[in-house]
């Protein structure tokens, strides 16, 4: 049965007491559920790995404690820890054949001969590579889909406590990597082992992950589903990293009621944005940044109530929806707009003037603090 992996104020400095320290994870705590398929996600240098050597006993933290279930786990050395990993360059032996690599954990536990090779062809059934185990060549015969198959293999086969997966699909094609995932989770559920995934990639950990955590500069932002991420996210930069979240630079005009009124700078135009929808505790002439996702924009030929003007610098057509980008000022990024290819407006070319306007029940409300990624 699987268990849970609490981390309690986990701290790690690299360099600790040296002139350039890096404090790359800063007071982690959180839980992780038994059997939970959970992502660990943020931009580069946030500290995923980080976190993910610490688990493995790769790591030393330098403050904190991580536990499976009630087991301390903080200092137990890392061969003690019965941890299956997989890397991002699978990290396979080319000297020894497919079973011999799946079978390593085994050996190395002094498991007999016929109990490995009956834990070997289980797991290599579980992650479909039952006809090459028949065949048997070196890995390096295999494709990157089939490596990686190996190597959760050899991850799985001694039943450990936790699964680790550091970017385990960064080395794969878009097309395999996107079948891959959706293989992991299989694969996943299917032994309901803890398992934490590592990527930078928002799209895979959205697909794959039970729960996923977002992580900046050493910090837990929020952690949550896709869809609470999506939909709640805490900050400017949560909302920015998952998906796409266009910025409007505004004012507070009045926090007195029970929605705060907000003035978009230099348009003059003016929303009532509710308490439920702000993610600040902003007061009277506070700058603040109202949110809008691609589909919480709307975009016209003619002039709409409560519009921004703007020139159509690209459209992309993207299947069952057009992606519009629209320059408002050519000192900021364009405003990102997405609508299904049924609302189609043909009307509508590149380079044209268009209006952006707003759907005013969806839109949100940030301090700007980490607008930036
Ligand atoms: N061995 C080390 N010595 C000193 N600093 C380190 C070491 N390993 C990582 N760091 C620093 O710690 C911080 C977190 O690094 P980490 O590799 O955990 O981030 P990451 O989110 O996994 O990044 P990436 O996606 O680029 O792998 C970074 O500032 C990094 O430069």
């Amino acid at each position: 049965m699987s268990n849970n992996v609490t981390y309690e104020n986990v701290n790690k400095i690299y360099g600790e007491g040296s002139k350039n320290p890096v404090h790359a994870l800063k007071d982690v705590s959180f839980t992780i559920n038994p059997g939970e398929l959970f992502c660990l996600l943020g931009p580069s240098g946030c500290g995923k790995t980080t976190l993910l050597r610490s688990t493995a006993g790769l790591e030393e933290i330098s403050s904190g404690k991580m536990y499976y279930g009630d087991v301390d786990i903080s200092t137990i050395p890392p061969y003690k820890r019965n941890i299956g990993m997989v890397f991002q360059s699978f990290a396979l032996y080319p000297h020894m054949s497919i079973f011999e690599n799946v079978a390593y954990g085994l050996r190395v536990r002094k498991v007999p001969n016929d109990e490995v090779k009956k834990k070997v062809t289980q797991v290599m059934e579980l992650v479909g590579l039952q006809e090459e185990l028949k065949r048997n060549p070196s890995p390096t015969a295999l494709s990157g889909g089939q490596q990686q198959r190996v190597a959760i293999a050899r991850a799985l086969v001694y039943d450990p406590d936790i699964l680790l997966l550091d970017e385990p699909l960064a080395n794969l094609d878009a097309k395999l990597r996107r079948y891959m995932r959706a293989e992991i989770r299989r694969i996943q559920k299917a032994t309901n082992i803890t398992t934490i995934f590592v990527t930078h990639d928002q799209e895979e950990a959205m697909a794959v992950g039970d729960r996923l955590a977002v992580l900046r500069k050493g910090i837990v932002e929020q952690i949550g589903t896709s869809d609470e991420l999506y939909n709640e996210p805490k900050n400017a930069f949560v909302a920015n990293f998952i998906g796409k979240m266009n910025f409007f630079e505004s004012t507070v005009i009045d926090s007195s009621k029970d929605s705060i009124d907000v003035e978009i700078k230099g348009k003059g135009i003016r929303f009532a944005i509710p308490k439920a929808k702000c993610r600040t505790q902003a007061k009277k002439g506070d700058s603040v940044l109202i949110g809008g996702r691609p589909e919480q924009l709307i975009v016209s030929a003619a002039p709409l109530n409560k519009c921004i003007e703007g020139n159509v610098h690209i459209i992309q057509h993207l299947g069952s929806f057009i992606r519009y980008e629209v320059t408002i000022d050519s000192s900021i990024s364009p405003v990102a707009l997405e609508i299904d290819m049924d609302s189609l407006q043909k009307d509508i070319h590149e380079g044209d003037r268009v209006y952006v306007g707003f759907k005013e029940d969806k839109i949100s409300l940030f301090s700007p603090e980490g607008r930036e990624l």
